[in-house]
């Protein structure tokens, strides 16, 4: 990749304010135990795009709704610019007058805490406790009648900015906090703001073209010591269905070659899941679409819709009472130097102007407590919610 290069350093806030104040649209990322952030910034404003074609797009970042629609639709954060941690450069076809005007920008630091907000700000209706569990015991009777074997329900709560918040100084606040995670933010005009901390691999292609996948789920508060974790057979069942289903992917494929390792018990901020890691190396197979193919096929996995995944999604429409807009989607970056990432989008919240909405997730099977699956939802939201009460 031939990329023009200036020779002075930035600051994070000084590339993401500069995006904020030229209207652009910013996508900054830290890959899990990697040491510095990278962030980049598109100088066009058309976003949307089709279904993501992984080893013909450029070097940018991706960001999908859990369900395509007119309002949602998928986007790409082309990377016009680049920023490294430290310097930024930008793509030989960069268009040279918003260019110019960007580095303008860059150079007079604008000093403001502020980001991109939806074009309209629309409010949801919260879920009480009452009308959740009311939800999943629904879900628990319709899969004791047979109608689907896991459905994920999630729902959204909503916490005031503290004063003086800036996305930048949270986002650097996720990085340092959970460094396992792929810590994300994301601001787009007339879209908005995302910011999260997600554990779990959608589709990812390294440097050395290794694909990986993951089957991530069941959900307890971390123990001290991975090796005490004691799992009950509920959530073994269902972190299963999730291998099962990324296996039926491959099967589809006719992909024969992978290796599967676990599940294991990985931490998650507060948390712990259970995870099997599914790798294919590209050089040995021959297999050049595999990303983008696999990437149609496990989107939306059972991690986060349900299994089968027809039923489990039109139960979700019909019962969760709101829009999960880009929760529950993928995000990341494609063809940088360290390859392609995309992301479940959980642990997340998104800004509004002077609040921000979380949003948490539970897997239902046969045996749920609805109970438990609320207190889930409530641990998951601690993930942002620290960043917030911490801030
Ligand atoms: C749905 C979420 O998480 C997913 C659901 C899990 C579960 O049901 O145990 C665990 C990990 C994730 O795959 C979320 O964080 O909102």
């Amino acid at each position: 990749m031939m990329m023009g290069e200036q020779a002075r350093t930035y600051t994070l806030e000084q590339f993401f304010q500069a995006a904020i104040a030229g209207q652009k649209a910013v996508a900054v990322w830290r890959l899990p135990n990697a040491p510095h952030p990278q962030a980049c910034v598109q100088l066009g404003q058309h976003f949307t795009t089709g279904q993501p074609q992984l080893e013909t797009s450029p070097f940018g970042f991706f960001f999908c709704p859990f369900q395509v629609s007119k309002e949602e639709p998928n986007l790409f954060i082309k990377a016009d610019l680049y920023f490294d941690g430290e310097h930024v450069s930008s793509a030989p076809e960069a268009p040279q007058q918003p260019l110019q005007a960007f580095y303008t920008l860059l150079e007079n630091p604008q000093r403001i805490h502020a980001w991109h907000t939806p074009a309209n700000e629309q409010r949801h209706a919260f879920q009480t406790e009452e009308v959740f569990v009311g939800a999943v015991h629904q879900a628990v009777e319709a899969i004791q009648a047979g109608q689907m074997e896991k459905v994920v329900l999630s729902r959204t709560d909503q916490e005031a900015l503290p004063e003086g918040f800036s996305p930048v100084a949270a986002f650097r606040a996720m990085a340092e906090k959970y460094p396992r995670a792929f810590v994300s933010l994301v601001s787009v005009p007339g879209v908005g703001t995302w910011m999260g901390a997600t554990p779990e691999i959608l589709v990812s292609i390294d440097e050395q073209q290794v694909f990986h996948t993951m089957a991530l789920a069941g959900t307890q508060p971390a123990v001290e010591n991975v090796a005490d974790a004691i799992w009950r057979q509920k959530e073994i069942e269902e972190q299963a269905m999730v291998e099962r289903y990324v296996l039926s992917c491959f099967k589809k494929l006719r992909l024969r070659e992978y290796t599967e390792v676990g599940p294991r018990t990985i931490i998650a901020g507060g948390l712990m899941h259970l995870r099997t890691d599914f790798k294919v190396n590209l050089r040995d197979v021959h297999f050049p679409t595999l990303g983008t193919d696999m990437l149609e096929l496990l989107h939306p996995t059972s991690a986060v819709c349900g299994l089968p995944k027809q039923p489990a999604l039109e139960f979700i429409l019909a019962h969760e009472g709101y829009n999960r807009s880009y929760y529950s989607g993928y995000l990341g970056p494609v063809n940088g130097s360290s390859g392609s990432h995309l992301y479940v989008n959980l642990r997340c919240m998104q800004l509004l102007t002077q609040e921000a909405i979380l949003y948490a997730g539970a897997g239902v099977t046969e045996g749920s407590v609805a109970q438990k699956e609320w207190l889930e939802t409530q641990h998951k939201m601690q993930t942002m919610g620290k960043i917030l009460s911490d801030f």
